[in-house]
This record gives structure tokens, C-alpha cells and sequence, in this order.
């Protein structure tokens, strides 16, 4: 496993070592011990999510607000997405700024996602199944969102606006100002 820095403080990007043979390929997708050598920290893992999205299908930019925030390591199982993440720890170094990495069943990568952090995905496949680690359990009520054109967050999805998939939950969540001022 490589661990390498984004430059989101305290994001990593993780790079599996993948196993390959005549039957396929083998990979471990989680290891506590060396994931905290090589990050300096250590989360629990409390809940394990997975969802499974369509073309052009937007998921976020989500979080849980205050005690219930989560750190999440996210990544794809079949197919492939944009993923993207956003700082929103007003006393980070990194506040407001953006990362976009593309995770996909060929590079395995992950992304490690710390509390604070607005994260959402979009689907480039015509499927996706996406998987993460959460050290928090949902909390219905304290889920907080950026909507994903934010006018400051200038977020690239490189992607025709028209033919983006949204849940109304998500086409009608609060700008970045709306949500921290
Ligand atoms: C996230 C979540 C949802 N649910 C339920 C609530 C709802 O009825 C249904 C779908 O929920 P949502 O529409 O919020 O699912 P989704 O839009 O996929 O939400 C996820 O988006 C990505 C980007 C994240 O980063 C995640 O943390 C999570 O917020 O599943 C749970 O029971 N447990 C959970 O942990």
C-alpha cells in the first residue's frame, strides 16, 4: 500500500498493492495498522456503506455536521467516478479549497476522507458501485450538504450539465455562504 498527500491537509490518497495472476487479482482494501503508520492516524470503523449509481449520477456534497461528522474512506468496486472533496474546517489551512481524483475498478485507488470534509461523487460509467469506511454512524437530521455547483467552489465535473442525475434532496442544498455564514 502507498499512502500519498492531496493538497487537502489531512486527505491521502491511497494506492493498494494489487496481486496479479493467471485467476485475476488479489488486493487487501483495508489494513488498520498500516493505514495509521502511514497517515499518523487512526480512525475506528463503525459502519461500511455501499451504493450503486448510473451514468451521470451526482451524489453530494454531503457531511454530518458537529459531533456526528465522519471520516470516510471511499472507494469504487466496479466501475468508475469523479470523485470530489471539499475542506470545510474553517480553521484549516486548506478551508474551501477542492480535490477531484478519479477512483475506478482499474486503479483501486481510495480516498481517505477526514472529518470537516464536504464529499460527493459523480457516476462516468454506466455503472458505478461505490463503497466506504465510515468512524461514525448516520445520523439522520445531521446531514449537512454544499449543492454541487457552488458559485465559490467553482467545482470542475467536466460533465453536461443536462444529463446530471440528482436526488431533490441534493438540487436543493444550500451554497457554501448559504451553509457557513
Ligand atoms: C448515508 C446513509 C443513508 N441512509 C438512507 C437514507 C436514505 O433513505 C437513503 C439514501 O440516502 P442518501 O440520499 O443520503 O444517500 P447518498 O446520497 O448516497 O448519501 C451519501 O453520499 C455520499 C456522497 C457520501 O459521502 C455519504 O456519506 C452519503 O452522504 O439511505 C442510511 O440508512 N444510512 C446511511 O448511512
Amino acid at each position: 500500500m502507498q499512502v500519498e498527500e492531496t493538497p487537502l491537509k489531512d486527505c491521502f490518497l491511497i494506492k493498494p498493492k494489487i496481486f496479479e495472476d493467471h485467476r485475476g487479482i488479489f488486493l487487501e482494501t483495508y489494513h488498520r495498522k498500516r493505514l495509521a503508520e502511514l497517515t499518523g492516524i487512526d480512525a475506528e470503523f463503525v459502519q461500511d456503506n455501499q451504493s450503486v449509481s448510473s451514468y451521470g449520477v451526482l451524489r453530494g456534497l454531503h457531511y454530518q455536521k458537529g459531533e456526528f461528522a465522519q471520516t470516510k474512506i471511499v472507494r469504487v468496486i466496479f466501475g468508475k467516478v469523479l470523485d470530489v472533496v471539499v475542506d470545510l474546517r474553517p480553521d484549516s489551512p486548506t478551508f474551501k479549497k477542492t480535490y477531484s481524483v478519479i477512483l475506478d475498478d482499474q486503479n483501486l485507488h481510495q480516498l481517505y476522507v477526514p472529518k470537516g470534509f464536504g464529499h460527493g461523487f459523480l457516476t462516468l460509467s454506466e455503472k458505478s458501485v461505490f463503497a466506504y469506511k465510515c468512524d461514525d454512524y448516520y445520523k439522520p437530521g445531521s446531514e449537512g450538504g454544499i449543492i454541487y455547483n457552488d458559485p465559490d467552489l467553482k467545482i470542475n465535473w467536466n460533465f453536461p450539465e443536462n444529463e446530471l442525475i440528482l436526488s431533490e434532496k441534493d438540487r436543493n442544498l444550500p451554497t457554501l455562504k448559504e451553509a457557513f455564514e
